[in-house]
C-alpha cells in the first residue's frame, strides 16, 4: 500500500499567495451570490471540489475518476449556471478599479475634508427629499446601485437620467405622479430610472408590517450591489437595506453616515 504523498504538502510562498488570491476570489463571488439561489449551487459545487482534491490527494482511484469527469464539465456548467453572476462580477471589477483610482486623486489633490464636502452636497437633495416625504407620508423606494446593470434595471422601468434633485424626487413619489408606483433607481451621480419593478425578496422572518415597498427594497440588494432607501406611506419611517439586511427607523443623521458610505 502507498502512503500519503507528502510531495502534497510542500507550500511555496508563492502557493500560499495562489491560495490566498482564490481565496479573496471566491469571497468576492460569495458576496454577489449571497442570499440567492445560485448561494446553494455555488455551495455544492464547492463542496464537490473540495472532495475531489481529498480524494486525488489520497489516490481512491474509482471517486476521483467519476469526480475528475464531473470537474471536467464543471467549468462549462458553471459559466451556464453563474452567466448573471460573472457579468455582475466583471462589471463590478471594471468599476471598482475606476471608482478607486478617482477617489485616490481627488484626495490626493483635494484632501479628505473636501471630499467629504463634496459628498455632502450630492446627498444633501436626498436626505432633504426623505425629510419631505417623512412628514408628508409619502412611500418611496430609492435605490443606490454601485453598477447600473441595464440587464436589470432597464426592462420594467422608465429611463430618466436626469440630475438629482430634492423636488425631482418628491415629484416621482408624489401620489398622482404616473411614475410613484415602483422605485427610483440612482447610479452614477444621476437618476437613471423611476417606476422599476424589483425583485421581492422570499425572506419570511421579517416584520409583519413590512409589504411590498419594503420587500421589494430588500430583494434588489440581495443579489445586487446596492443600498435602498424605504420610507413608509404608512408610519413615515425610514428604513436602509443592504446586503438583503435591513435597518428599520432610522435617524437622519444616520442615513447620512450610510449614504457617505454606499453613494
Ligand atoms: N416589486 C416591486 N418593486 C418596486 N416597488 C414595488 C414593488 N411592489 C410594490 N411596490 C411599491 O410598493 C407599494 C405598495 O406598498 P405596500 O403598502 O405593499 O408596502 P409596505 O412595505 O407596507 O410599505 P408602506 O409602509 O409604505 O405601506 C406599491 O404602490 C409600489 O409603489
Amino acid at each position: 500500500m502507498q502512503g500519503l504523498d507528502i510531495n502534497f504538502f510542500k507550500f511555496t510562498i508563492f502557493d500560499v499567495i495562489d491560495v490566498l488570491l482564490v481565496a479573496a476570489l471566491i469571497y468576492q463571488l460569495y458576496n454577489l451570490i449571497r442570499g440567492t439561489i445560485a448561494a446553494n449551487i455555488f455551495i455544492g459545487l464547492a463542496v464537490i471540489c473540495a472532495l475531489y482534491f481529498v480524494v486525488r490527494a489520497l489516490q481512491m482511484q474509482l471517486l476521483t475518476g467519476i469526480l475528475g469527469n464531473f470537474m471536467n464539465v464543471g467549468i462549462i456548467a458553471i459559466v451556464v449556471v453563474f452567466q448573471q453572476e460573472i457579468r455582475r462580477f466583471l462589471l463590478l471589477v471594471g468599476k471598482n478599479a475606476s471608482l478607486q483610482r478617482n477617489r485616490a486623486w481627488w484626495q490626493y489633490f483635494f484632501g479628505k475634508a473636501e471630499v467629504e464636502k463634496n459628498n455632502y452636497a450630492r446627498i444633501k437633495p436626498i436626505i432633504d427629499a426623505c425629510k419631505s416625504m417623512k412628514q408628508t407620508r409619502t412611500g418611496a423606494l430609492i435605490v443606490f446601485a454601485r453598477i447600473y446593470d441595464e440587464q436589470v434595471y432597464q426592462n420594467s422601468c422608465e429611463l430618466m437620467d436626469a440630475r438629482i434633485s430634492k423636488r425631482l424626487l418628491e415629484s416621482i413619489f408624489q401620489k398622482n405622479s404616473p411614475l410613484h408606483d415602483g422605485a427610483v433607481i440612482i447610479a452614477e451621480n444621476r437618476i437613471k430610472s423611476a417606476s422599476c419593478i424589483l425583485p421581492l425578496t422570499e425572506k419570511t422572518d421579517l416584520p409583519a408590517q413590512f409589504g411590498l415597498r419594503h420587500r421589494a427594497g430588500i430583494g434588489i440588494t440581495e443579489a445586487n450591489e446596492a443600498s435602498a432607501i424605504i420610507v413608509s406611506e404608512e408610519t413615515g419611517e425610514i428604513s436602509y437595506a443592504k446586503q438583503g439586511r435591513v435597518k428599520m427607523n432610522i435617524s437622519f443623521a444616520e442615513l447620512e453616515k450610510l449614504l457617505n458610505k454606499d453613494f
